[in-house]
């Protein structure tokens, strides 16, 4: 059961800098969330997460079913209360300032419930009023997720993409700081997940700081600039992927595409130090560290071999995330 209370800020005691206790150049980050913890009776959902998420970001939080991503947004959105640790948001607690969080915050759940006897624009018009926004905004919004020529249609009528749109809009109305997303692509067509993608990316652009959780690799790959990834109520990693590719010392893949293959390929390619590589047609595959990699373009490059084409694969999401699970 959840218990819909502001975070208490446990027993963290926030570092004091500066003569005054506040140091004036400190930059405030949009999310700052250090030594979060969650006991579901004596069931640990989420164990001292540290997080930061700055301003004009897109962070993603991946991870297996239970690795307690929601119970970990509902907390940063003050819906559940943490057993310890400290939330900020734009440098704003939940124990001082929950009204003021709450305008700057927007949140689009798992699941959104809304009245099917009303239409979208009674539905947003509904929002709005809650939240002091004017009809000019409710039609900017309604036209930004595409349903504008559907405003007048019962919300029971709309598909689970135009019910998710919907959501959008209530999430976005009052143009948040902080946009949170839970699972947003779960149950949308490939064209819907696109046209998502392309509204965060838009929304992003204007100056929103995005955090979505997700189990789909491809979505986080082209979205976020950093992922956490958590499981079993930990984070276990946090970076770009280019961080967590150094961190698990995950090599570049060199692909060579070859006029002619050599009889002695592989005398060529040990004398210049290239131990190991595969041969797949008249393409050749050198596993290669990624601080290696000029040095090994360079010695393929030097005129011993016919190269038609070069290219450079670096390891994608799904094999970090793989790796990482595996450590
Ligand atoms: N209200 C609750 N009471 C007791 N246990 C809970 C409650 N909410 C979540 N849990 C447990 O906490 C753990 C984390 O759940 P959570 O929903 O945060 O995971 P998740 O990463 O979001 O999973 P999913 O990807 O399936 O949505 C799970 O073991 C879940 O059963």
């Amino acid at each position: 059961m959840d218990d819909h209370t502001s975070p208490d800020c446990g027993n963290f005691v926030r570092p004091q800098t500066g003569l005054l206790g506040g140091d004036p150049m400190e930059v405030i980050n949009t999310l700052e969330v250090k030594y979060a913890q969650k006991f579901y009776g004596p069931f640990q959902a989420v164990k001292d997460i540290n997080l930061t998420v700055e301003k004009g970001e897109i962070y993603a939080l991946l991870g297996h079913n239970g690795a307690g991503k929601s119970t970990l947004i509902k907390m940063i959105l003050g819906l559940v209360k943490a057993s310890a640790g400290m939330i900020e948001i734009e440098g704003l607690n939940y124990d001082a300032k929950n009204k003021e969080i709450k305008k700057r915050v927007g949140y689009l759940p798992e699941r959104m419930n809304f009245y099917d006897n009303l239409t979208a624009w009674e539905t947003i018009s509904f929002y709005a009023k809650l939240k002091g926004i004017t009809r000019k905004r409710c039609e900017e919004v309604l036209e930004q997720v595409g349903l504008r020529e559907a405003e007048h249609r019962r919300v029971g009528t709309f598909s689970k993409g135009m019910q998710q749109r919907l959501g959008l809009a209530q999430a976005i109305i009052h143009k948040p700081d902080l946009l949170v997303l839970d699972e947003p692509t779960t149950g949308l067509d490939p064209i819907g997940i696109l046209e998502l993608k392309a509204m965060i990316r838009n929304w992003n652009k204007e100056g929103t700081t995005i955090l979505f959780s997700s189990h789909n690799l491809n979505d986080v790959e082209e979205l976020a600039q950093r992922i956490g990834i958590m499981n079993r109520g930990e984070m276990i990693a946090q970076g770009s992927l280019a961080e967590l590719q150094d961190r698990l010392g995950l090599p570049t893949k060199i692909k060579i595409d070859l006029a002619v293959i050599p009889v002695d390929l592989e005398e060529i390619l040990v004398g210049k130090r290239i131990k190991t590589f595969q041969l797949e047609g008249k393409t050749v595959s050198i596993d290669c560290p990624k601080d290696k990699k000029t040095q090994v373009i360079t010695a393929v490059m030097d005129g011993m071999l016919k190269v038609l084409d070069l290219r450079l694969e670096e390891p994608g999401l799904n094999s970090i995330y793989q790796n990482i699970m595996a450590e």
